[in-house]
């Protein structure tokens, strides 16, 4: 019902830029007469966050456009090329919006927010505290409290498998992070998986140039990716109740400054098994921070671990009781951040500094060598396998 409402909501009367009658929209027509103010529109925001039933993409891509209006006003965007479908398709959305005023596009925002909560149902299962400050990412929950700024990965029906949008948008939130007023950043997953790694349906959408630009593409993107970690400038903190596999376990397990995780957690890198080498400067932390010998069972062999062996090799620092999680964790980072942001920064700055050079020398070589990994047989066999359903990890 609500798919349709929008469907005819979508078409703009010109001159009062209001929608046109239908049942549903009607409702809703008073309310257009008032201002939404930023409250309102903050609301609405956290609200998207908590429908429990996917709207659909184009009810999405609606909410897209109008966020975008409302914060940015009219699209002078560049148009993404016809094979970058998601920008292409978001790129559209907008600029259909032409110059739709500001104020106009906040209001409808808010009531389009408001037709779908009254149809679908609010969702329980997000993580308390994630209501309070999101901030317009398609793929994310970013929160900002008690000194905290929370990152949480927010495609929990594909086990947060990380699409190049949530690459860009994980980029731009610790970039965001970075210069907030919040003395930590922690990372984490909705859902029951922390990450389940590279969205394999990344490798599907081939660019004129061929698979070879795919890949020149993929490393340049994955560089700039683990290269954000490594810049990072405060305090990064891994919370993951639920296991973590294959890409994001790296970059965020070697520069965290601390890892939490609960008993059910597990942490897999399964490059091997995929064709693919280690990344995230893994093949330099990780025989660090564990054995080689450990590191070469983990990395070569894609032995999964437990949150219990991860704790005794030293890549988690603490692992708590699956039941008690949230409260020890959230108790605790809370303490941290009332510590001194600028001692916190610069003790940081002292541990890792003398490493980053060679940080992000690895990180080039290993995405120079993922780039090759990329095009070979193995790796394509073992994508087309899992994207025909014929292998899961
Ligand atoms: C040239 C390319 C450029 C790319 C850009 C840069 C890339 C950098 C890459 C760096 C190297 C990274 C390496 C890795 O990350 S290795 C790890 C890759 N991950 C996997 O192989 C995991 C695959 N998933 C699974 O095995 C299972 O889904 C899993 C065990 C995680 C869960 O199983 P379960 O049965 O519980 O759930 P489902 O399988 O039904 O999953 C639910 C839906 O989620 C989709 N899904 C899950 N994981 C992924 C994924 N990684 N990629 C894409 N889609 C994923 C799954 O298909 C289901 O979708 P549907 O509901 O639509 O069927």
């Amino acid at each position: 019902m609500a798919h349709l409402a929008w469907r005819l909501a979508q078409r703009w009367c010109p001159s009062s830029l209001q929608v046109i009658s239908f049942p549903v929209v009607q409702l809703h027509l008073n309310r257009t007469a008032m201002r939404a103010s930023q409250k309102d529109f903050e609301n609405a925001m956290n609200q998207v966050k908590l429908l429990k039933k996917d709207p659909g993409n184009e009810v999405k891509l609606k909410l897209y456009s109008l966020y975008k209006q409302a914060t940015e006003g009219p699209c002078n965007m560049p148009k993404p090329g016809v094979f970058d479908l998601i920008n292409k398709a978001k790129w559209d959305a907008w600029n259909a919006l032409g110059s739709l005023p500001k104020e106009t596009a906040r209001q409808n925002y808010v009531d389009l927010v408001s037709s779908l909560s009254s149809s679908l149902e609010s969702s329980s299962q997000v993580e308390p505290g994630t209501d309070r400050k999101s901030t317009g990412y398609e793929t994310l929950m970013v929160t900002s409290e008690d000194g905290i700024t929370k990152i949480m990965l927010n495609r929990p029906t594909k086990k947060n498998a990380l699409n190049v949008e949530m690459y860009h948008e994980i980029m731009h939130a610790l970039k965001a992070a970075s210069k907030d007023d919040s003395a930590i950043t922690v990372l984490t997953g909705n859902g029951d998986y922390y990450s389940s790694g590279n969205d394999l349906t990344n490798f599907t959408d081939i660019p004129p140039g061929g698979v070879e630009e795919k890949a020149k593409n993929g490393a340049v993107l994955l560089r700039e990716f683990v290269g954000c970690f490594i810049d990072f400038p405060k305090p990064l903190i891994a919370s993951g109740q639920c296991p973590a596999l294959g890409h994001l376990p790296s970059p965020s397990l070697g520069y965290s400054i601390a890892v939490y995780a609960s008993d059910r957690a597990t942490f897999h890198t399964p490059f091997s098994h995929l064709g693919q080498s280690p990344e995230g400067c893994s093949s330099y932390t990780f025989p660090k921070i564990m054995s080689p010998a450990k590191a070469t069972e983990m990395l070569v062999f894609g032995k999964k671990l437990t949150a219990g062996e991860a704790c005794a090799q030293g890549l988690v620092t603490e692992v708590f009781p699956d039941s008690t999680f949230q409260k020890e964790v959230w108790t605790r980072l809370k303490a941290f951040a009332k510590l001194p942001p600028n001692a916190m920064r610069i003790s940081k700055e002292i541990i890792r500094n003398r490493e980053k050079e060679k940080l992000h020398a690895v990180n080039a070589e290993e995405c120079s060598v993922l780039q090759g990994r990329w095009l070979s047989d193995e790796c394509m066999n073992a994508v087309v396998n899992f994207l025909s359903r014929k292998s899961k990890l």
